[in-house]
């Protein structure tokens, strides 16, 4: 960790270090009262000499009655203080489902009256971001790196960037996918270095922030909050809120949840790696890991996600059933399973982005429409869709979509090889995906082989996904494994009606014969297509075209379309998780709206 500044200033906190560098932290005193300008940012804080951050989160008291307002009133500051971190928040950086996750869910938390927050690197010039003028020095293997913070107030959260050379000048100008490496299958060399130090700039910008966009909470949101880590990049966040700050008496109230979003990716690397991470030697055991493979080097190794998952206050999922899975074998839980059962995992089911992805007012598509206009609708769509990748316009033709990141997960090579066995039907189908170049150009070859009725498009193009989700008939979605999966949500939500696999959340999320196809699960073994799961494609797309454009068809569309996959369910239930933690501001007891109305938002002008 650890040194914040103001403006120009820069002075240590004392970090990773074990003593306290008076030299500095004397500086440090200095600092008190000046002024950060910058719209929501208020005074800097006031920093003691053991590194402590005085100036606390402060609430706004909410009267009785405020308190005894009817349900669906928002009634703020009196909430949790949850920070949300990721290497993923949507709209600013997505590569895939995280990126939506930590879109979604920290506006729903924000609605319930909790103080939310997002930190997440800048790997790009983000328009509606602010310089926020704090900087903080933060060690890094045996270097001392300089951080910013940029910062900007939408739908009721906090959104915080790191700025770095590390982040944005790796990535700038080059597309989405490159977050984690120069191209898909491929990491950064500095991935752990980077991690690290997103990790430790979290923990300080809650402390250092002093944030003042909300009506009901201003100050730094200060030392008793409970962090939300995601994925293995965040996993030295308990790892550090324990070595670096416990053992100095700071943030002893704080609490960590660790969520496994994808347990495919655990960051696994060299054993001597693990003098990179600026961690003491008793936590070598938590790393410690012994795998079969030669990948990144053979034999013993530190893995990242195996010391989230050991070190984190509580284990969380994003559905049940992948939750279940994850126990159940060493190839489900991708030989972590040992770990999730000693310490227990929870499996809360993800939420859906009902603003972004809502048939009734999307940007992306030229007709509106409701569960009560949808069958006029969506055959409009379809020819909208047809047109748009070249082929013969014709509402009588079901259409399949696919979309999904070109991974073994996602099984785009399973249904290349279905197609044949379908194709022959009247039929055409739409693949949208990047991710590896094999896979790439497997569903670029597509066109050739069926000009009229299938397509590939290897880009990652945000409106055509809106235009696929709209305008097929049926979603196919053959993942190997799916944590949860956002893509049969979406598609439910537009009455598009999914065809996938049975595993992870698509089994918690989609009902056979009522509102979608299930295939049963497939063989998870990533290098080969086992030809039984391309018979369960062919059968079951079969099954889905016997059906289609009979009056079950429209009872199935009506059957999806009226569920809600808002993250109003799930956000509660999160709180509920967070609640039994025991971390202060948990009296809120709000059932409210988006407080996106009621948001004092600093958009920058472009
Ligand atoms: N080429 C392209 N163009 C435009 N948009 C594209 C695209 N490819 C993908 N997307 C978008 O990326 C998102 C993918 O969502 P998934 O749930 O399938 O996520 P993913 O597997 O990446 O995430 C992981 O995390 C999420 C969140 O927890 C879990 O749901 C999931 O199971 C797990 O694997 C969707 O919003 C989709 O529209
Ligand atoms: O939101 C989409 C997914 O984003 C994350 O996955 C990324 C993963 O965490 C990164 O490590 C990287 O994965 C590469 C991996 O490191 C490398 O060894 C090789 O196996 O190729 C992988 C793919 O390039 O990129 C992933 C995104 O593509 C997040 O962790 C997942 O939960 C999300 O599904």
């Amino acid at each position: 960790m650890a040194a914040v500044t103001a403006s120009h200033f820069v002075s240590h906190i004392n970090g990773g270090a074990t003593s306290v560098d008076t030299k500095t932290n004397l500086a440090q005193i200095g600092l008190r009262n000046q002024t950060v300008t910058h719209s929501g940012l208020r005074s800097v804080n006031k920093i003691d000499i053991s590194g402590k951050v005085t100036l606390k989160s402060s609430r706004c008291t909410v009267s009785k009655n405020e308190k005894d307002k009817p349900s669906g009133t928002i009634i703020c500051g009196v909430g949790m203080s949850v920070v949300l971190v990721s290497t993923e928040v949507a709209p600013w950086c997505k590569t895939g489902g995280l990126g939506d996750v930590l879109g979604g869910l920290p506006p729903a938390l924000a609605a319930l009256g909790h103080r939310v927050m997002t930190v997440c690197p800048r790997y790009d010039q983000y328009k509606d971001a602010w310089d926020t003028n704090v900087l903080v020095e933060i060690q890094v293997g045996d270097k001392i790196e300089t951080v910013r913070f940029f910062h900007c107030y939408k739908r009721g959260v906090d959104r915080v960037f790191v700025d770095h050379p590390w982040f944005l000048e790796k990535v700038w100008g080059k597309t989405k996918s490159k977050l984690y490496g120069p191209k898909a299958g491929t990491d950064y060399e500095d991935n752990q270095l980077r991690f690290s130090l997103l990790c430790q700039a979290a923990i300080e910008a809650t402390r250092v922030l002093n944030l003042d966009c909300s009506k009901y909470f201003s100050g730094p949101y200060g030392e008793d909050v409970v962090f939300i880590a995601n994925d293995w990049h965040t996993a030295l966040l308990p790892c550090y809120l324990k070595s670096m700050y416990q053992t100095r008496g700071l943030y002893m109230n704080a609490k960590v949840v660790f969520c496994i979003h994808n347990i495919a990716y655990q960051g696994r690397f060299k054993f001597s790696d693990f003098s990179l991470l600026n961690l003491p030697d008793q936590y070598k055991s938590s790393f410690d890991f012994i795998d079969g493979y030669d990948k990144p080097v053979k034999g013993r190794k530190i893995n990242w996600m195996k010391a989230g998952i050991l070190e984190t206050n509580r284990l969380v999922t994003v559905s049940p059933y992948y939750a279940q899975e994850l126990i159940s074998s060493p190839a489900k839980g991708v030989e972590c399973d040992t770990y999730i059962r000693s310490v227990g995992l929870c499996g809360i089911t993800n939420g859906m982005d009902v603003q972004e992805w809502n048939p009734a007012t999307d940007k992306y598509i030229s007709y509106h429409y409701d569960i009560t206009t949808v069958m006029d609708a969506k055959p409009l769509l379809k020819e909208a869709l047809q047109a748009e990748v070249g082929f013969p316009v014709n509402r009588n033709i079901p259409v399949i979509g696919f979309i999904g990141r070109l991974e073994e997960q996602k099984g785009s090579d399973i249904l290349v090889a279905a197609i044949s066995r379908f194709i022959g039907m009247d039929v055409q189908i739409i693949i949208l995906g990047t991710g590896k170049k094999k896979f790439e150009r497997q569903i670029q070859q597509l066109e050739e082989l069926y000009p009229e009725k299938a397509r590939g498009v290897a880009k990652f193009n945000v409106p055509l996904a809106h235009l696929i989700t709209a305008g097929a008939d049926f979603m196919l979605i053959p993942s190997r494994f799916e944590p949860c999966g956002l893509i049969q949500l979406h598609a439910m939500r537009y009455g598009t009606i999914p065809i996938c696999s049975s595993t992870g959340g698509l089994v918690d999320t989609v009902k056979e014969g009522y509102t979608g196809f299930q295939m049963g699960d497939f063989n998870i073994e990533c290098e080969t297509v086992d030809p039984a799961d391309v018979l369960k494609i062919a059968t079951a797309v079969g099954r889905a075209l016997m059906v289609y454009g009979s009056v079950a068809f429209t009872e199935m569309i009506r059957n999806c379309m009226s569920q809600d996959f808002s993250w109003k369910g799930p956000a509660k239930k999160w709180e509920s998780l967070l609640l039994s933690l025991g971390v202060s501001g948990g009296e809120s007891e709000v059932d409210g709206e988006e407080i996106a109305p009621l948001a004092k938002e600093n958009v920058a002008t472009p």
